[in-house]
């Protein structure tokens, strides 16, 4: 899925200068004010006692700020980062050629920690609780199990998707982290930020414009910047205002409350040919031709986080909003019920 408003990494996003956007500490992070406070007095503590900090598991949505965040935690630490994702571990041997190379209280960063193989995850339970190994040499009656001491290390995991851990990784984590969308007035912040990095002349409210059809992502802010100043350079304009990304953004097909023709196709969708749901997930990312995975990751979450929809144990149904805009008519309301979609538990 390629759209300018998906919150997953685009090939533009590994450009230098992307990275080079990257907020590098803890006080650069913009938002997640909690999750910083609680890191923050953690991240201290270990240092004074020059332990490793516990294991952290970074949740939410893609591009809330994962991967930066688990990159601050070993700056602030100051230690050495090693990433790798969980896609990438295929056999027990990949993991353990890592985890034997990580010197005292390192930070191991492993990304899409939900698609780690058992067989894998295995050996990383003993790693994270005992520091140490278990390894089996060879096969069949020759075969015989070691076991290696490892440096104590701290796991930093991120995953879109902490349902799908098994409950006895999830439990391993001593920190774990929640990371929510973020506020119109932090993205205004990341973007103002990113915009004088870039040097890029965005006006007051032209931030305002781009911060408040971002998604609550920062992915989506940056990205949504760069094409923004794209439209701006080609219309020969001087500074990027709130005309100027009005402008942009409605050929990008963001609208208003920052929803691309995807969302508003999904919303359509469950509108049109499902009288507004409940509906399965399965069902609706056929209907829309995309992935489960997608819809489940970028799409839904914020269509909930901001009203549209809402989970049901039926399946997803449209809430009123939903209706009002596509500018449709919210279904009434069943005697002694709420309108349109708002009668399950979510
Ligand atoms: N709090 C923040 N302040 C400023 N910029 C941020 C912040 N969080 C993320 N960003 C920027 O947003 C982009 C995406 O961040 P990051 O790659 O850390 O997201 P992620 O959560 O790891 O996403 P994914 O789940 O897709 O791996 C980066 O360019 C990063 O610089
Ligand atoms: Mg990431």
């Amino acid at each position: 899925m390629t759209r300018v408003i998906s919150g997953e990494p685009q090939h533009g996003d590994l450009a230098p200068a992307d990275r080079a956007l990257r907020p590098q500490t803890l006080a650069e992070f913009v938002g997640q004010e909690q999750a910083k406070g609680n890191l923050r007095v953690f991240i201290e503590a270990a240092k004074g006692r020059g332990e490793a900090l516990d294991h952290v598991l970074l949740f939410g949505p893609p591009g809330l700020g994962k991967t930066t965040l688990a990159q601050i935690v070993a700056r602030e630490l100051g230690v050495n980062f090693r990433a790798t994702s969980g896609p990438v571990l295929n056999k027990p041997g990949d993991l353990a050629a890592i985890l034997t190379n990580l010197e005292a209280n390192d930070v191991l960063f492993i990304d899409e920690i939900h698609r780690l193989s058992s067989n894998v995850e295995e050996i990383l339970y003993p790693a994270m609780e005992d520091h140490v190994l278990d390894l089996v040499i060879g096969e069949g009656p020759s075969a015989r199990s070691i076991r290696i001491d490892l440096a104590p290390f701290t796991l930093v995991a991120a995953t879109t998707r902490a349902g799908m851990l098994a409950t006895p990784l999830r439990d391993r984590f001593g920190i774990p982290i929640r990371l929510e969308f973020y506020t119109p007035a932090e993205l205004r912040h990341v973007l103002q930020h990113a915009a004088r990095k870039m040097g890029a002349p965005l006006s007051d409210d032209g931030a305002d414009e781009i911060a408040k059809r971002a998604r609550g992502t920062p992915r989506v802010a940056g990205r949504l910047l760069r094409r923004v100043r794209d439209f701006a350079t080609a219309d020969g304009a001087t500074v990027i205002d709130r005309k100027a990304a009005g402008l942009a953004l409605a050929r990008l097909e963001v609208d208003e409350s920052g929803l691309d023709s995807l969302d508003r196709r999904y919303l359509r969708a469950m509108i049109e040919h499902y009288g507004g749901g409940p509906v399965g997930v399965e069902t609706i990312a056929y209907a829309i031709a995309e992935a489960r995975d997608a819809v489940e990751d970028v799409i839904e979450p914020y269509l909930m986080q901001q009203g549209f929809i809402q989970r049901t144990p039926r399946g997803r149904m449209a809430c009123g909003k939903a209706y009002l805009h596509l500018g449709l008519t919210p279904p009434a309301a069943p005697p002694g019920q709420a309108q349109g979609g708002l009668f399950d538990e979510g």
